[in-house]
């Protein structure tokens, strides 16, 4: 079959590919018609045209967006039947190893960072690379279950990695990832207060859940965290970065989540005065969509919270509606925008 490829080709520039593919490829793929695709601040960047010009030249052309769902069209084992709703994970690893996770295996393919995302006609995946999703499910909300995939696992490696004291946590950012992240903590730790630090006091506004939220400019100065979040990313991490490290008490940890471009400067003498753990995280693996699914099953009223994160939602027909959801979300300030896949 002839499958059409919606691959950025150069910033705010897309073009339509045309790739041939047989269904009787390999009985270990399942074939995908997305539904709904939600934008990522790591496709912006590359929309935009931020990412930097060595990475723009060595990853494009390719499809964007790795958050998104979509219904079971062809399982040639007819293990699945045809309509089942699943999410799709974006990272695609070629080796096993019994102690890196898949997402940190530098051998691994990330959909929408150098490989084709989801914006296709129809997504092959290998089997392993869909998990079911419950039934009933706002799919605008399950649209973006890959952002909740990376709060679940970044959250998962925390509690490998840190002391067992978390009276309490703090999380930078006010947007979607300090939301997600902040929601997650709230519902694995109900004894644990969860703190968030952001700018607008709108966006906090929506922090109902949470147990006191701070404007960075106007934090207590004996305010102390037991651990920390970083959800805010670009130029912004450095300030959070440090202010973590100015109010969590010694032996802490600090997870860091955004993606920055350039190195940020963070004060080193006092994470070693403080024998401060940082723990970096990047994406997720399959068993972090299992696990995200499960959290659904468990806490349905997270999935109702979720929906406050529904920002622009966008019906998309043709390369320029492309154009114009990608050109709503940079000028949304709050949650995430979510496609309508009816190409
Ligand atoms: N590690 C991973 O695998 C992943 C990382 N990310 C990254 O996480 C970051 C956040 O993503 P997302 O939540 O979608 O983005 P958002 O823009 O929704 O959230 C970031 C929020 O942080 C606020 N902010 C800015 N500076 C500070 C500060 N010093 N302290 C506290 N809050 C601040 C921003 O406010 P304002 O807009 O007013 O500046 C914004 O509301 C991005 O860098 C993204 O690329 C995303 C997905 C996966
Ligand atoms: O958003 C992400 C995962 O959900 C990651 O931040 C993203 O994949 C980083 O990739 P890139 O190097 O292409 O910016
Ligand atoms: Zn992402």
């Amino acid at each position: 079959m002839i499958n059409q490829v919606y691959r950025l080709v150069s910033p705010r520039q897309f073009e339509v590919t045309y790739k041939d593919r047989s269904l009787k490829h390999d009985e270990d793929f399942v074939v995908i018609r997305p539904t709904h695709l939600s934008i990522c601040a790591a496709d912006q960047r590359y929309y935009t045209g931020t990412r930097g010009v060595e990475a723009m030249a060595k990853k494009l052309p390719m499809a964007l967006v790795h958050e998104g769902i979509g219904k079971v069209v062809y399982d040639p084992k007819g293990e699945l039947s045809s309509g089942t709703q699943v999410v799709m994970v974006p990272n695609t690893p070629t080796e096993q190893d019994e102690v890196i996770a898949e997402n940190y295996l530098r051998s691994s393919k990330f959909r929408s960072s150098g490989y084709d995302g989801f914006m296709q006609d129809y997504v092959f995946l290998s089997r392993d690379r869909i998990v079911p999703l419950p039934e009933n499910v706002n799919p605008r909300v399950a649209a973006f279950t890959e952002l909740i995939t990376i709060s679940t696992h970044a959250i998962a490696r925390f509690e490998r990695k840190s002391h067992s004291r978390r009276s309490n946590f703090g999380v930078w950012g006010d947007g979607n990832l300090g939301f997600i992240t902040s929601l997650i903590l709230k519902k694995k730790y109900p004894g644990s207060k969860v703190f968030v630090f952001g700018k607008t006091e709108y966006k906090l506004d929506n922090f109902t859940f949470v147990d006191g939220v701070y404007q960075i400019d106007k934090i207590p100065e004996n305010l102390l965290i037991d651990h920390g979040f970083e959800c805010v990313g670009g130029q912004g991490s450095q300030l959070a970065i440090n202010q973590i490290i100015d109010h969590i008490h010694p032996e802490g940890a600090i997870s860091i989540l955004g993606v920055s471009e350039y190195p940020v400067e963070i004060n080193t003498r006092m994470v070693l005065e403080k024998g401060i753990t940082v723990i970096g995280s990047s994406r997720s693996g399959r068993e972090d969509f299992v696990q995200t699914v499960e959290l659904m099953k468990q806490f349905p009223d997270i999935l109702e919270y979720f929906g406050i994160l529904v920002g622009q939602v966008c019906e998309v027909k043709t390369v320029q509606d492309i154009i114009q959801a990608f050109e709503k979300d940079l000028t949304s300030s709050w949650g995430k925008t979510v496609m309508e896949w009816h190409i």
